[in-house]
This record gives structure tokens, sequence and C-alpha cells, in this order.
């Protein structure tokens, strides 16, 4: 059956992520078809740098395709199907101060987690909620895919703030790509695995791994494995030292906790002293995707825009970012019911969980989006954990809209990277000196 085309926006597209998010959507042009491809961003210098690749690759593979790019909000969302949602507020500048204030008061130095991601979800909540207004206003039908992180703030945030917005899908592409590597690992086909899960954003743990052509759980050989052999993602090569760190990480957490499969990013909450001890406060994460990815993509650009061709470039390809927006979209639009890991309000899937925590589940996606599978009730110290980690990320979200400081406090003190409230003053204090274009705290 032929699909129908869509219209797709892409917000924040002055990332350099989008250069091979567009390589996704050209992978898949007959699964998931466009009309029309909108870049929106609202620094149009971040657009400009990566504008004419974007425009030869399109012109080359969908030339059918309508490509327009805009720093106007009023015109990025006419008559939108989908808004692929990307933004960071404050840029790289911003990533670099969450990483690095922390660090001076040995706590963790990261974009999602610990002392950073406080800074960071404080610093995304309101042009969020920009952002959906505008959309709503142009777009009533849009689904809203929001890559934006930290996920786990922004997802509380906008079910707080518009609960009977049914369209909008907080997503993480961490649980895919651990997929895929744990694909690579037991040379299955990633698309035969299907996940379950439970947890918060970056906070959770993989329960099983079905196989779905014979319907086995893959979990034991797994476990097997991870027991024997370093954990490495499945583009080992290709990767940053610090993400082969993280990966590595999974092995230690495993010989404490060996009953289920813990996302990476648990490794921040329950090693932060050896990871801040470990960290050079002179060179974080945000330095080495500046120099790494940033850089190489910023540079094939500007060949394309000197030369006005893609001779000698290659085309950039989603593996794991592009391709999960891509087939989210696509399993949404044509009602394919394909299992992701998804985050979705709780209600009953944890019945021993708050009931509007913003859990991270294994759901169907339909047209009428996503369908959280039932999980169950947690055992007490996943129980202990999650309950400490959602109460963070309430009183995060409140900080942020009642602009209290108490709270802040309250918050900080909770995560498991700080515990201290000295610390969590300190710490405070100095983020909130550096975010001050970007929120108050009285
Ligand atoms: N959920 C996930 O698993 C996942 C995976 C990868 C990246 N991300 C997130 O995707 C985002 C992009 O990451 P990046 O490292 O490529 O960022 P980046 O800093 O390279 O690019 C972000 C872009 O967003 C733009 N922007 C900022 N505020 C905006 C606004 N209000 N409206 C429109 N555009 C705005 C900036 O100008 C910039 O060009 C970040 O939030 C990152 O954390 C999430
Ligand atoms: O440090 P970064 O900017 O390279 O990546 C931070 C993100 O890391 C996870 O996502 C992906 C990433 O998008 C992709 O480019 C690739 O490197 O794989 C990562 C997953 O292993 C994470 O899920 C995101 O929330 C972070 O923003
Ligand atoms: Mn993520």
């Amino acid at each position: 059956m032929k699909r129908e085309k869509q219209i797709v926006t892409i917000v924040g597209a002055g990332s350099t992520r989008t250069p091979a998010l567009i390589g996704s959507l050209v992978n898949y042009k007959d699964r998931f078809p466009l009309k029309k491809l909108v870049l929106f961003d609202i620094d149009k210098s971040r657009i400009d740098a990566q504008k004419d690749y974007i425009r030869l690759v399109m012109e080359k593979h969908c030339p059918d395709v309508e490509l327009f790019f805009t720093d106007d909000e009023d015109k990025a969302y006419i008559d939108t199907d989908y808004v692929f949602c990307q933004m960071r507020a404050g840029n790289f500048e911003m990533r670099n101060y969450d990483e690095k204030i922390p660090l001076k008061y040995g706590l963790v130095g990261q974009e999602t987690c610990g002392p950073g991601g406080f800074a960071y979800g404080m610093r995304s909540i309101q042009p969020m909620i920009d952002m959906v207004k505008k959309i709503r206003e142009y777009s009533k039908d849009a689904w809203i895919l929001n890559y934006t992180n930290p996920a786990a703030i922004v997802a509380v945030a906008l079910d707080k703030v518009f609960p009977n917005d049914k369209k909008i899908l907080n997503i993480c592409d961490q649980p895919y790509s651990m997929i895929k590597s744990f694909a690579k690992i037991l040379e299955v086909d990633m698309y035969d695995i299907e996940p379950r899960y439970f947890g918060l954003n970056h906070f959770g743990w993989f329960t099983k791994l079905y196989q779905s052509s014979t319907g086995e759980d893959l979990i034991p050989k797994l476990k097997d494995y991870l027991t024997n052999h370093e954990f490495k993602p499945y583009n080992a090569e290709q990767r940053d030292p610090s993400w082969l760190e993280t990966y590595k990480n999974v092995n230690k957490m495993m010989k404490h906790f060996p009953r289920y499969l813990p996302n990476t990013y648990l490794q921040y909450y329950f090693f932060p002293d050896e990871i801040a001890k470990k960290s050079n406060p002179e060179y974080t994460r945000a330095d080495e995707a500046k120099a790494g990815r940033e850089k190489e993509v910023l540079d094939i650009c500007r060949q394309a825009r000197e030369q006005n061709s893609l001779e000698g470039l290659p085309l950039l390809m989603g593996q794991v970012h592009g391709n999960m927006m891509v087939e989210v979209a696509e399993s949404i639009a044509y009602d394919l019911k394909k299992v992701f890991v998804i985050m979705a309000r709780n209600e009953d899937i944890i019945p021993n969980l708050p009931k509007d925590a913003m859990v991270e589940c294994a759901g169907a996606l339909t047209e009428n989006g996503a369908e959280p599978y039932p999980y169950g009730e947690v055992e007490t110290f996943y129980k202990g954990l999650l309950e400490n980690q959602y109460a963070y990320e309430k009183l995060t979200v409140e900080a942020c809209l009642e602009s209290n400081y108490e709270k802040a406090i309250q918050a900080l003190t909770l995560n498991r990277t700080i515990v201290n409230p000295n610390k969590a003053k300190s710490v405070l204090d100095d983020l909130m000196e550096v975010n001050s274009e970007y929120w108050i705290l009285k």
C-alpha cells in the first residue's frame, strides 16, 4: 500500500546531529516518505553552517521534497505532521558549565545526571513549554517527538503543564543503542529483539530481551557474556574514550547487582565519587564531542558549501539517533505497533510507584501513540532508588516553575550524586550565577 507523505519539522536543526538525521530520512524515504521538511533553529548561524550540505543531500536523494530553513517559529509549525525536537538551550557553551562546575566540588559533571542535569533541565523546561504552545497554535494534531534533554525532567514538566495533550512523546535513544549493542554481541538482528524494561529516563533496567522469532529470552546468555567479557558498544571503533569507559561500567554494576541489565547512565548514581575523581575538569565530554562529532560534521558541511557539491563527501548516516526517531514516527504514522522503550505517565504501569511519575518502559507505538506495557510491582531495592530519583525530578520541575530556591536545594540533596546539602548549596549557587540568563530562583 502506498504510504501517505508527511510534513516534518526539526526543532534545533542547527544541532550537528541533523545531517545524520537527514541521512536516516533519506535511508527510510520509502518507509516514511516526506512531502516537506522544515528545519528550524533560533540561531540562524547554526543552520547556515549546515544548510548547503543538507540542501545538496536532499536534492540528490529526495528531489521532490520541499525544503524550508527558518529561524522564525511562526513559520516552522504550519500544518506540520511530526515535530522532531532536539533543542539544547544554551548550546555547548552551557553544556560546558553543566559538566565543569560540579567537578569543582568533587561532584559528577554530566549533562543529564547530577547538578549538570539539574541546570540543563532548568534551562530546557520553559523553551519546551513555549514550543508546545506554538506548535498547537499552528498544528493541533502534530505529533511532538521529543529528544531534548534531560528528557526525564522535560517529560515530567510537559506532562504537568499539558496533561491532556496525548500527542507528546518523550524518547531516549540509549535503550535502542544498547539493544543494538546486545544484538551485535549475541549475533542476532536487533529488530528481532523485543525488550522489557522499567525505570525512569537514564535510570532504568532491562529485564527481558525476547527474540521474537524464537520466543527465547536472551538475557541469561547476555548476562553470561557480560560476566566474562567487557561490554562494548556496537560501534566501539568509532566511539570516544569516555563512552567506552561508560560501557565498561555496566560490567562493574552487574557485579554488585546482577539481577537486571542496567542502563549505562546508572553508573553516575552508583559510582559518583569514582567517576568525579577520574574526570578531567579541564576536558569533559562537551570538549570531546566538540572536537569529534561537531568538528567532523562542520568540516564536511563547510566543504559542501565551498565546492557547492557533494563530491568526495560522505552521506552522514544516522545509526541510532536518526534511525530511532524516524522508526518511531513511522510506527505511529502507519500504525505498525512496533515495540520501543518509551516514556509514559505511570498511572498503573508500575503500581507501587507514584502515578504521576514519567516512567520508562516497553510499549507499542500505534496510530494513537504509545501503548505502554504494564510492568507490575518493582522490588524493594529498585522501588527505593526510583522513588528517590522521581522525587528529585518532581522537585526540580517545581523549583523551575515556581522559581523556588528551597525546592532546588531539596532536589539536589535527594540526587544520589550529591546527597550533602552543603555541596548542594555551593554547586547550586555557582550554577545559578552562570545560568542567570535562563533561570532564577528566589
Ligand atoms: N533523548 C536522547 O536520548 C537524546 C539523544 C541525543 C541528543 N539528545 C538531545 O538532543 C539535543 C541536541 O543535542 P546536541 O548535542 O546535538 O545539541 P547542539 O547544541 O549541537 O544543538 C542544539 C541546537 O538547538 C538550538 N536551540 C536552542 N534553543 C532552541 C529553541 N528554543 N528552539 C529551537 N532551537 C533551539 C541551538 O541553537 C542549537 O543549534 C540536546 O537536548 C541533547 O541533549 C537527546
Ligand atoms: O555525549 P554525546 O553528545 O555524544 O551524546 C549524549 C547523548 O548520548 C546518548 O545518546 C546517543 C547519541 O545521541 C548518539 O549520537 C550516539 O553517540 O549514541 C548515544 C547512545 O549510546 C543519550 O541517550 C542522550 O540522551 C545523550 O544526549
Ligand atoms: Mn537519552
